[in-house]
């Protein structure tokens, strides 16, 4: 029997970023992304949810094993990010805008390659407790 089930781990990192758009000018930047673009930066206690969506193995009786899930998300992910300026310190955001979309779309292009092909992958991001982005959607 074909039985399809979502199993998700939760994470957690600690990062600092701002949010700025290199073409525009100081003024529209403060007007668009406010306090959120403090050239200071400031931090979030991002807690990531990662979804995958698969059949259960009649031997294991898991879709994916939640260690391999997590060691997956802390290698490839967390040690990226935690404790990172994710405008300074992380390749991806070099140009990208490290929103809590965009973090949640490059957290999926990390993790797609390396989850099994026919398997459905969903990305959960707090970036605070109340805003929170899910991509695919
Ligand atoms: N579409 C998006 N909007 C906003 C993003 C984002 O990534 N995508 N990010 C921010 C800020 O970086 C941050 O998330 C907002 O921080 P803050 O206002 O402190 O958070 P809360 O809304 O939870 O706090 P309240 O006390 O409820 O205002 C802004 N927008």
């Amino acid at each position: 029997m074909n039985f399809k089930v979502a199993i998700s781990r939760r994470e957690h990192f600690n990062s600092a970023h701002r949010l700025h758009n290199a073409n525009w000018t100081d003024e529209m930047n403060l007007k668009v992304f406010g306090k959120c673009n403090n050239p200071n930066y400031h931090g979030h206690n991002y807690e990531l949810e990662v979804k995958v969506i698969g059949t259960v193995n009649e031997d294991t009786g898991y879709v994916i094993d939640t260690k391999q899930l997590s060691d997956l998300i802390k290698e490839h992910v967390l040690n990226k990010f935690d404790h990172k300026n994710l405008n300074l310190d992380v390749a991806e955001f070099k140009d990208l805008n490290p929103t809590a979309e965009n973090i949640a779309i490059v957290t999926y292009n990390i993790l797609r390659p390396l989850i099994e092909e026919n398997y459905e992958l969903k990305i959960k991001l707090y970036e605070t407790p109340r805003n929170f982005v899910e991509y695919p959607y």
